[in-house]
């Protein structure tokens, strides 16, 4: 059955000088059913289809007095999004129209829609719905963000290694040091450097020496917790940052490192290559305002532990009065 209307009361105060006669009303339908909008109305209460104009009618059916939520979402009663509470006040005044975007789980496509309360025809309260298929701009939308996201993640992450990089040691680095400063709590530092790594290209090569170091860094990467950061720093220097822990998790930590270091063989193209690592382990200390003050100490604990012989941990913790 084709669905008449007479009109629909658009403006907020209906002119009366600009009554609809036969003509305009036939008018109307012609204009509504020419939009590539769906165009519909629904009593404000019992969710009844009142109208839907022809672009709803070819997409979801003719209404048959059916209501909203049975037509155009298929489901059991009315929807949890519906925005009925939102346009009208408590003495159902009509409120500005709400505009929100959404996806159809009937047909998976996204709408932007205008839905406003407006009086009907009789004088009750309906809800009049304007949707626009939105679905190609927000599937660039999502590409958009997705490669925006991409580039972000290869913005923060080392090629070879696959971990973060040192951009992204201070980028999500610094929050935890504020953290660990806003609550007093323990943070430490491990700075980790490859031993004789030089050697290890010159000997065998330097696609060798990558695998070296995507194999070590898969070993550390695999055994820290998810709130721990690892990140290569640029060459064979690596740093892991360790929220709530204290120099004897740190140590114990690191000596694990050195253990899983002494373990590892490097299998490439017929070699096997035993890779060392010495660390230098720090300690946020009251006063540290920069990740940059930890690495300092972190560093100079790192090269003691280079000097000492290499193949060891060293520890240096600044205390503040
Ligand atoms: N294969 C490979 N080598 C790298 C990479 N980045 C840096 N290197 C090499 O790492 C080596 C570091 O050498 P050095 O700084 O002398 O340090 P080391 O030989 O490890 O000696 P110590 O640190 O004193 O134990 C250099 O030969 C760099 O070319 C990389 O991405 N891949």
């Amino acid at each position: 059955m084709k669905q008449a209307i007479h009109f629909i009361n658009l403006p907020a105060q209906p002119d009366p000088a600009a009554a609809p006669t036969p003509t305009t009303a036939a008018g109307l339908q012609a204009v509504l059913d020419n939009l590539d909008a769906l165009v519909y109305v629904s009593d404000f209460k019992t969710h009844e289809l009142l109208y839907m104009n022809a672009y709803g009618r070819r997409v979801w059916g003719q209404p048959d007095g059916r209501k909203c939520w049975q037509i155009l979402q298929d489901s059991e009663g009315p929807c949890s999004f519906c925005t009925n509470h939102l346009l009208a006040d408590e003495n159902d005044k009509p409120n500005p129209p709400h505009v929100w975007e959404f996806q159809n789980q009937l047909d998976q496509r996204w709408y932007q829609c205008r839905d406003q309360a407006i009086r009907w025809t009789d004088g009750r309260l309906v809800r009049l719905e304007i949707a626009t298929d939105i679905t190609d701009r927000k599937q660039m939308e999502l590409e958009l963000h997705a490669a925006h996201e991409e580039a972000r993640t290869a913005a923060l992450s080392d090629e070879l290694t696959r971990l973060h990089n040192r951009r992204a040691f201070f980028e999500f680095g610094n929050p935890l040091l504020s953290q660990a400063r806003r609550h007093n709590h323990p943070l430490a530092l491990i700075m980790m450097d490859l031993d004789l790594f030089k050697k290890i290209n010159d000997t065998f090569g330097h696609d060798a020496g990558d695998e070296v170091l995507r194999q070590v860094s898969a070993l550390i990467r695999d055994r820290i917790r998810k709130s721990d950061i690892v990140a290569r720093m640029g060459g064979e220097e690596f740093a892991l940052l360790l929220p709530e822990t204290d120099a004897d998790q740190a140590l114990e930590t690191t000596e694990r490192f050195l253990k899983l270091l002494k373990a590892l063989t490097v299998h490439h193209q017929g070699h096997a290559i035993r890779p060392s690592a010495s660390f230098g382990i720090t300690l946020r200390a009251a006063d540290d305002q920069r990740l940059e003050d930890l690495l300092k100490r972190a560093d100079r604990a790192l090269y003691r532990a280079k000097d000492l012989g290499r193949g060891q941990a060293n520890l240096e913790v600044k205390n503040v009065d």
